[in-house]
């Protein structure tokens, strides 16, 4: 067995620092490129990236560089090592089970007859994984022959890279059960046919050449956790029960739980021990978002290897050196099995390099730490550990001055601020009781029953999106981009007076982005020129950095929604990003707790919330449609989450008088969770999606006794297809059977800036036509 490298990282960004593995994969897609070029390409991207680590000084020889270069999503490369092809996918098997290039990205995409896997996040992140769909019969199969291929190559590079899968407890626990299985079936009851696989794939990985197999297992981090462990100790004890597969040594494996601490979090080593009894050589801990381990509970390790994942792998500050080492040398001399560096998750979350970034403050670069970064901080942590602290002296020293310069920075704490929220009291996150603001508002508005109104953006053409570059570009004035919006907006208002809504929107063609618009807008935020983050595929974000107290320097919503209101008589909404969703979307602050930065965000929205009032804006619509995405992965945890994300929003939006109607809008539609949360929000009117689950949240409505004013969405606007004037009336009866007509409002899923506006108008125009439809059938109802 070769000894665990001393440093390591468990993951890397594969987007590549220009975003090449995008541009090759969507070439690909559209036919521009074949797959020996998509192959070419990928190969290309992988040996810069292992030549760029081995640059930051990881070693190439000694298992430390992971292989995990998925062409899409990690989830679903171990769908295909495993051969785990659901029913309805079938046809795309090779002759012997495999699945080609071509398979796995239908898988991804689906095709003209088939939906393709579900995508949802991957545990608290913002990254999206494609659900495996498993069954009773689902056939699995060690197919290792992507991954192989990998090792393989780089060795004949001279690099012995450690191959990454996800392992089998966290995949069967992520994986939903596949269309037809029998009521009651829950994938993990094929854990011993995945193990079996598994075996196979680790067999076939050290074939090729990998001495460390790294199987990632942050399902043990969940509210389900402590329960799993008994299964993980199950399928590890079948894997790494020996030493030797079939007479041929198996490679040596590290298992790793990042995203919190594993199995029981009462006793934070003991997922850990337990996992160590079963066989496997190292076992690896996140030491930020997870428990630090005791004493007592690291002798439980016995000879296992502790992998310290120490250097946060989803945020971009750089790493307190000295407080790090010093926790580093104590789990030393407790961990008798040695003691490895780490990253707490895989990079994945993060961008490349903070050395790409021209424009930023002058005062942020040394604060922050981006993958390449980071590979840096756990290398000079390992030095430190082996060589003491005078080994890594001007490193640790630059640390410290890096993270003093930030605690004295003046934007850190702006004063002002700070008294703001010292003077915060219940009242302000308070307003008059429901009732009395919806007479309010209803005698303001006068709206018709079941109003209907739109989520927020209309369609960004290719005219949008082109003006708003030939304007960052320098190519037009900031006249002309003015104008160019203004007649935008016209047009947007113009074709809703024509269809026939209540309630219009302003169609948000000024932003690039819902948070970014609002990080360009505050103080407090810096943006990023090359700062992609992959967020599912080839989709990547470029959240802001939320670096300091947050402030509004003046009103830039009201312009332009004022302007759109000055063209009509009906009620125009404003329209805000909510606090939880701008830090769900940015890189938030380290320094201090996440509940105070978004109080701070909250007063920002709420100055700039007054200042819609005072132009004299009736309702004004704060979205949160992270809400639910920042929810704690254990229960212990959410009700203090629900408690500061729901108060920040109430504090964005109490400040108003009783005839404002605040809107908010949130998009998905298994809320069960969240409801109490949803109605904590206490906003006149929310907006869900629902259309794609036939109005099901309708029910949980009228179970949860829902009172306040509602738009389950009767549009899916997720695909181009138009929905007919008969099915959106269907869906608007399903919900008037749940929700009582005085509280329904008629609305699509979600905004429609991805839409084109020719399916957009034919579906406004069957959504209009089917709620006067709805309409007209109440009068008949009521008796004369
Ligand atoms: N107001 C926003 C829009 O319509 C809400 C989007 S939620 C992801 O685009
Ligand atoms: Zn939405």
């Amino acid at each position: 067995m070769t000894t665990f490298p001393a440093a390591t990282i468990l993951g890397y960004p594969r987007i590549g620092p220009n975003r090449e593995l995008k541009k090759a994969v969507e070439a690909y897609w559209a036919g521009r490129i074949d797959e020996a070029a998509l192959d070419a390409a990928s190969h290309e991207l992988q040996d810069r990236t292992i030549d760029r680590l081995v640059g930051l000084g990881l070693s190439a020889t000694d298992s430390s560089i992971p292989a995990d270069f998925a062409l899409y999503d990690q989830v679903l490369d171990t769908t295909a090592a495993l051969g785990a092809l659901p029913q309805r996918f079938a046809d795309l098997a090779g002759t012997d089970g495999e699945v080609g290039t071509d398979a796995y990205f239908t898988l991804a995409r689906g095709d003209k007859e088939r939906q393709p896997l579900e995508m949802t996040k991957w545990f608290d992140t913002n990254y999206h994984y494609l659900v495996p769909e498993i069954g009773p019969t689902t056939v699995f199969r060690p197919l290792a022959d992507r991954l192989a291929g990998i090792v393989k190559r780089q060795s004949a590079r001279g690099n012995t890279l450690r191959p990454v899968l996800v392992g089998p407890v966290t995949y069967l626990l992520l994986s939903k059960p596949e269309e037809g299985a029998p009521e009651g079936f829950d994938p993990l009851d094929r854990l011993d046919d995945v193990v079996a696989a598994y075996r196979g794939i680790i067999a076939q990985l050290g074939a090729a050449g990998a001495e460390w197999v790294q199987l990632d297992e942050p399902g043990l981090v969940t509210e389900r956790g402590s329960a799993l462990v008994p299964l993980a100790e199950r399928a590890y004890r079948t894997i790494a029960g020996e030493r030797e597969y079939d007479g041929a040594a198996r490679p040596s494996l590290l298992v790793t739980t990042g995203y919190g601490t594993a199995g029981d979090i009462a006793a934070p080593g003991s997922g850990l021990a337990a996992l160590a009894a079963t066989g496997v050589e190292a076992v690896h801990a996140d030491l930020i978002r997870g428990a630090l381990p005791t004493t007592e509970q690291l002798a439980k390790l016995g000879a296992t290897r502790l992998v310290a994942g120490i250097v946060d792998g989803r945020n971009i500050w750089r790493n307190d050196l000295s407080a790090s080492l010093k926790t580093l040398v104590e789990l030393e001399a407790a961990a008798a099995g040695g003691l490895s560096v780490a990253t707490t998750t895989s990079l994945l979350h993060v961008p490349h390099d903070v050395a790409l970034e021209q424009n930023l403050p002058e005062h942020l670069p040394e604060w922050l730490a981006f993958a390449d970064q980071k590979v840096a901080e756990v290398l000079t942590l390992s030095r430190g550990l082996v060589g003491g602290p005078a080994a890594v002296e001007s490193e640790v020293a630059a640390s410290d001055a890096a993270i003093a310069h930030r605690a004295a920075f003046a934007g850190t704490r702006v004063e002002s601020v700070r008294q703001r929220q010292a003077a915060l009291t219940a009242q302000d996150i308070d307003r008059a009781p429901a009732e009395e603001r919806a007479e309010a508002q209803r005698a303001r508005l006068d709206l018709p029953d079941l109003p209907t109104t739109t989520i927020g953006s209309f369609p960004q053409t290719g005219e949008v999106r082109k003006a708003r570059a030939e304007f960052r570009a320098g190519r037009i004035t900031a006249e002309q981009y003015d104008q160019f919006l203004k007649d935008e907006i016209a047009r947007v208002v113009r074709l809703q007076e024509d269809l026939g809504l209540d309630v219009l929107v302003h169609g948000e063609p000024e932003r690039n982005d819902m948070v970014q618009y609002f990080a360009e807008n505050f103080d407090g935020f810096a943006a990023t020129e090359n700062g992609w983050v992959q967020s599912y595929g080839s989709r990547c974000t470029r959240p802001s950095i939320l670096w300091g107290d947050v402030t509004r320097p003046e009103a830039f919503t009201v312009p332009w929604i004022s302007y759109a209101q000055s063209l009509t008589q009906k009620p125009l909404k404003g329209m805000l990003t909510g606090p939880v969703t701008i830090l769900a979307w940015s890189f938030v602050r380290n320094d201090q707790p996440l509940g105070e930065t978004a109080d701070q965000v909250a007063l920002a929205l709420r100055d700039e919330i007054a200042d819609l009032e005072a132009a004299g804006i009736a309702a004004i619509q704060v979205d949160e449609p992270a809400l639910r995405e920042l929810l704690p992965l254990r229960a212990a945890d959410q009700p203090s989450y629900l408690k500061w994300s729901v108060d920040s929003f109430r504090l964005a939006t109490s400040g108003v008088r009783t005839e404002t109607q605040i809107h908010t809008h949130l998009c998905y539609s298994e809320f069960g969770e969240v409801i109490a949360g949803i109605d904590g929000l206490n906003a006149d009117v929310t907006s869900i999606e629902a259309a794609r689950s036939k109005m099901e949240v309708a029910v949980d409505l009228a179970e949860f006794g829902y009172r306040r004013g509602v738009g389950p969405g009767v549009y899916d606007i997720h695909s181009p297809r138009v929905p007919s004037t008969e099915e959106v009336e269907s869906l608007i009866r399903t919900a008037l059977a749940n929700v009582p007509v005085a509280q329904l409002w008629i609305n699509p899923d979600c905004g429609l800036k991805t839409r084109g506006y020719e399916e957009t108008v034919e579906s406004l125009r069957n959504v209009v036509a089917a709620t006067e439809s709805a309409r007209a059938s109440l009068l008949a109802e009521v008796p004369a």
